[in-house]
């Protein structure tokens, strides 16, 4: 144990990577000639059983530590030194109360002089400036007095991950601000393969108390032939090397007393030299950057060389201790056949572990590892010129277009493609009909599907289909009304079934051909059941609203009078007769007078009921156009006498089809046809 109020060096080991540096420095504080004692903390879970043995040799006290991560590690990341994680360990110095004061270094310092002075220092805390930021101190060199307040204090800072940095000169920087007695330069002289202050570096060398290789590169991961230059930052990786080789170099490895220092040499670059076959050891924890300066070993030297590795390893370390004095009652190591030495893997550190956590919330996406490729602005300042001639656009470049169709119609495939039926339907305008002729029917039989229209109106025209000859008094009346289809008997006895089961007061109608036959019995058209029959213009209700259009035979014809006015519509009352107020009363009174008769069952004697009175508001209301005609007609029932009866109309519209609980088929099943039929409609 440390007597009570021990001044000591210290130092941290946070991976076994650093042991080459720890153990470096602790020497150079001894070849120095120092009189205190020098400690190390340690975290246990990443440093190996082998690096401990290597310490155990050289340091007064082994402390182990709690690890104490930085979590949130964007700042480390944005400083390119994800390997600094843990860095927050180093606040532990503030609770190792059992020493009066605390002068840390980190292990990538070497001294030059043995600095026992900082010891006497009247400041609870000093350090020295940074050389990147030198308002800042830099935390390789802390000259420091133990105490809780500020550990707690710092402890608290660490969990919350308060560091401008994340590491932990941020978080020293940020908790002491300006509260720490500035030390010299050449306590923590921090030279730079970047800036080197060469006049002041002479001037100043011979005071240089200790130099710290701060940055990724160290002088054990650039191996000895890295730095052989005379700069001032090669002449501080010199002294490193020159306290490496008297305690670890080759020649001086036998004489350690507490065995072989493989594990030191494993550690710095070039120096272990295998002969046997390669293990693997799995990587140490490293940055994500892919040029990380942080070599291990087995990457380049494979592991061969058959070592020996003492058996007190594995039982030597029992913190804390101090183990130079402890080491001296151990037993002699036994002789015994030399194992092959396989150095612990070091133990990885993954500070995030993917099967207990989601992703840190500001962890560095994976985009950022990707390559990229910087443009910058062109600094060449001469005017940009225009080239003599740019190349000429290619020819052959649009589209011909054919001089000659090349579209050919393609030949017909289909039956209906070769014998498709002429067009028929012929009106008035389009041929020039200048001697109306008589009507007829002409069917002269099939013709040829090619046959022009011949120029001779008496001519047949169609093949298939009666033709119309066309006269211009009504055209209409002479139209077929016919289809193909009329004559198959078995839609025929179709239709027939169904009117069978109807009953009612349908209103057939027969116009077939040129004459028109009225029938208002139902069943009186079972002779003729065509259902493509419709009500001509006579057959129709005449509605008082809505008065049927005559055709007109041209657009723009002739029949345009001299006011330029298109003729008016045949049928269609003029503006003048047409007075909304007195038809929309007219209809609300019919309509009220075919609701008697109905309700009345007196379809031949109009029941007299009261009119409906009209909209609301439509009252009174009269068209400031309309003149009352003479005598009222006796289609319309216009009249004075506001009450009269209207004509029952001669068509009802289609009335109840189907009377109640009267069963039809739902299902067409026509009785079958007879043997007449079938030869019918065989040929
Ligand atoms: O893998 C590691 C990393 C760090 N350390 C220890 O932590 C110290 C700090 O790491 P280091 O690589 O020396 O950091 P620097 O390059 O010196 O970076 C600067 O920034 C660090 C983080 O703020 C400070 O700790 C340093 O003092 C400061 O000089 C080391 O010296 C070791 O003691 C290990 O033991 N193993
Ligand atoms: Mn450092």
């Amino acid at each position: 144990m440390a007597s009570e109020g021990e001044d000591v060096y210290a130092t941290v080991l946070l991976s076994d990577s650093y042991l080459p540096g720890a153990l470096v420095l602790a020497h150079s504080l001894k070849d120095a000639g120092t009189s205190k004692k020098i400690a190390v903390l340690v975290t246990t879970d990443t440093v190996s059983a082998d690096a401990m043995v290597q310490l155990q040799t050289l340091f007064d006290f082994i402390i182990p530590v709690e690890r104490i991560v930085n979590e949130s590690q964007a700042n480390l990341a944005l400083m390119g030194r994800l390997d600094l994680h843990s860095t927050f360990t180093k606040i532990a110095l503030w609770k190792q109360l059992q020493f009066r004061r605390i002068v840390y270094m980190d292990a990538d310092m070497v001294a030059l002089r043995a600095p026992d002075e900082l010891f006497d220092l009247p400041q609870p805390f000093s350090a020295a400036p940074d050389i990147g930021w030198p308002d800042l101190f830099n935390t390789g060199l802390l000259v420091l007095t133990p105490n809780l307040g500020d550990y707690y204090a710092l402890l608290a800072m660490a969990q919350r991950g308060i560091s401008f940095d994340g590491a932990d000169q941020g978080l020293l920087n940020m908790y002491f601000k300006d509260n720490f007695n500035r030390l010299s330069f050449t306590y923590n002289v921090t030279p730079s393969a970047h800036y080197q202050y060469l006049p002041a570096y002479r001037h100043f060398q011979s005071s240089i108390s200790a130099a710290h290789f701060i940055g990724q590169n160290k002088p054990w991961t650039q191996g000895r032939d890295a730095n052989r230059g005379s700069t001032p930052y090669d002449e501080m990786v010199g002294r490193w090397w020159s306290v490496y080789d008297r305690h670890y170099r080759e020649s001086s490895v036998e004489s350690t007393p507490q065995g072989s220092s493989t594990i030191v040499q494993y550690h710095t670059r070039g120096e272990f030299q295998p002969v046997a076959p390669p293990i693997t050891v799995t990587p140490a924890y490293q940055p994500e950057e892919s040029d990380s300066e942080i070599i291990h070993p087995s990457a380049e030297q494979p592991l061969h060389e058959t070592i020996e590795i003492p058996k007190e390893v594995e039982e030597a370390y029992v913190p804390p201790v101090q183990t130079n004095l402890e080491a001296e009652k151990r037993p002699e190591p036994q002789p015994e056949p030399q194992p092959e030495y396989r150095p612990e893997p070091e133990i990885i550190y993954a500070p995030w572990d993917a099967s207990r956590a989601p992703p840190p919330a500001d962890s560095m996406p994976e985009a950022s590892n990707f390559p990229a490729t910087h443009y910058d602005m062109s600094s060449d300042p001469t005017p940009f010129k225009a080239p003599e001639r740019y190349p000429d656009p290619p020819k052959d470049m649009y589209y011909e277009v054919p001089k000659t169709p090349t579209y050919q119609k393609p030949a017909p495939i289909f039956p209906w493609e070769i014998n498709a039926a002429r067009a028929t339907r012929v009106f008035p305008e389009d041929n020039d009909v200048g001697v109306p002729e008589p009507p007829s029917l002409i069917d002269p039989g099939p013709a040829p599907a090619d046959q022009e229209i011949p120029e001779d109106k008496s001519a047949p025209v169609t093949p298939t289909t009666p033709t119309i000859q066309l006269t211009p008094a009504d055209p209409w009346q002479t139209y077929t009304r016919g289809n193909a289809w009329d004559d198959i008997p078995e839609i025929e006895r179709y239709i027939g079934s169904l009117q069978k089961n109807r009953k009612g007061n349908i209103q057939v109608l027969q116009g077939y051909g040129s004459g028109i036959t009225e029938v208002s019995s139902p069943g009186a058209r079972r002779h003729s059941m065509k259902l493509t029959d419709f009500p001509t213009e006579l057959e129709r209700p005449s509605l008082p609203v809505t008065p049927a259009p005559i055709r007109r035979p041209s657009f723009w014809g002739e029949e345009r009078d001299e006011d330029g006015e298109l003729p008016a519509a045949e049928g269609v009352p003029s503006q003048e007769d047409w007075d909304p107020a007195v038809q929309l009363e007219q209809l609300a009174r019919r309509q009220s007078d075919v609701l008697a008769n109905k309700l009345g069952k007196d379809g031949a004697h109009p029941r007299e009921i009261p009119l409906r009175p009209l909209p609301y508001g439509s009252e009174g209301v009269s068209s400031p156009t309309y003149v009352a005609q003479g005598p009222p007609s006796a289609a319309t029932g216009l009249g004075s006498t506001p009450r009269t009866t209207i004509e029952e109309a001669s068509y009802n519209g289609p009335g109840v089809m189907w009377e109640k609980d009267e069963t039809f088929p739902t299902k067409e099943t026509p009785a079958g046809a007879t043997e007449e039929e079938k030869d019918v409609l065989e040929t």
